[in-house]
């Protein structure tokens, strides 16, 4: 793998293990836009971003691809749907690899989890889009469904939309449950466009976490929503960041967690040592310039080699 972007140290030593990282491709065949807040958005252009990403990736040949959610954006003109998810992941497909999708809500604004999740080959159970994989002995890769509990892509009367709606019933008084207007702090987060995860879920990240603690693995948390207020804007984050991270925080083996939506990008290490890691978006590279990467995995940190606005970043974990 090449080394480049600002990390001038490969340790001397090959990787353990090379995976290619890109977040919020958002593509969408109409004119730039942007933003709530005014940050320029480049639907088409971000199409371009992957297609280098893909091309990169297959001379580097890392040993999978994690596309961490939001492939199409919610102002596709709904009839092109279908067409343009299939696009983008006709062309994730043209990498000589594997590649694990995350879902992310501009998925869900354009198809239903039941059309999504097979297009998306997410191996998933019963509509639900967490899994985990272990690529090599010593490392394992769990992949959360950020909208386990949501107000969109369920059926309008399945229990986790009702669960959702009564979290923004309580938790957001403003009549778009989307604004975030008169929410202080962390309360920011309880907006339509983020989600939670279910008990379920969550019982089944506590046994994947002691599996992987019997097996001496690391773990790498991958979700579209962020887990860490200091790498994320309080209105990015998952509902119930602080539970997921309750049960992460019993084992020591997750050493790193990423995701994506926030799409400045962000980065910090929890009181418990964990590093968080948000990925700059796809979608928001001006034409030209890119946002992906490829992630080194040592016996002792990761290190992300980021193209432009992607930041290179070395995670050394704790002991
Ligand atoms: N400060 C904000 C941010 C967003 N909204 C609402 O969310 C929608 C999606 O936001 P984008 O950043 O993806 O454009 C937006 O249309 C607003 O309804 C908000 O109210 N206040
Ligand atoms: O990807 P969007 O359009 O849902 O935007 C998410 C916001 O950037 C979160 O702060």
């Amino acid at each position: 793998m090449g080394y480049a972007n600002g990390l001038l140290c490969p340790l001397g030593k090959q990787p353990l293990l090379s995976f290619g990282v890109i977040s919020d491709v958002q593509y969408a065949d109409i004119d730039d836009g942007s933003s709530f807040l005014g940050v320029p958005r480049y639907y088409r252009h971000s199409v371009s971003v992957l297609q280098r990403a893909v091309k990169k990736w297959n001379q580097e040949k890392p040993k999978f691809v994690l596309n961490f959610g939001d492939i199409v954006d919610g102002y596709c003109p709904k009839d092109q749907s279908m067409i343009a998810v299939k696009k983008i992941v006709d062309e994730f497909d043209k990498f000589n690899g594997t590649v694990y999708h995350m879902i992310g809500n501009h998925c869900l604004y354009n198809l239903p989890r039941k059309d999504l999740l097979p297009l998306l080959r997410i191996p998933g159970h019963d509509g639900h889009a967490y899994f985990d994989f272990s690529p090599i002995p010593e490392y394992r890769f769990v992949i959360l469904d950020a909208y386990d509990i949501s107000a969109i892509g369920w059926p309008e009367d399945h229990p986790n939309t009702l669960k959702a709606l009564k979290v923004l019933q309580e938790k957001n008084p403003n009549s778009d449950k989307n604004s975030p207007s008169g929410l202080v702090g962390l309360a920011r987060r309880f907006l339509m466009f983020n989600g939670g995860v279910g008990k379920d879920q969550l019982e089944w990240l506590d046994h994947v976490l002691q599996e992987a603690t019997k097996l001496n693995q690391n773990v790498i948390v991958c979700c579209h929503l962020p887990l860490d207020p200091g790498a994320s804007s309080l209105a990015a984050l998952l509902w119930n960041y602080d539970e997921v991270m309750n049960v992460i925080h019993r084992y020591s083996c997750v050493k790193v967690c990423m995701g994506g939506h926030d799409h400045k990008g962000g980065q910090s290490v929890d009181s418990h040592g964990v590093h968080h890691r948000v990925l700059e978006a796809a979608l928001e590279c001006p034409p030209g310039t890119d946002s992906f990467g490829h992630i080194d995995a040592f016996d002792d940190r990761l290190l992300l080699f980021g193209t432009d606005r992607m930041k290179s970043t070395e995670m050394v974990f704790r002991h």
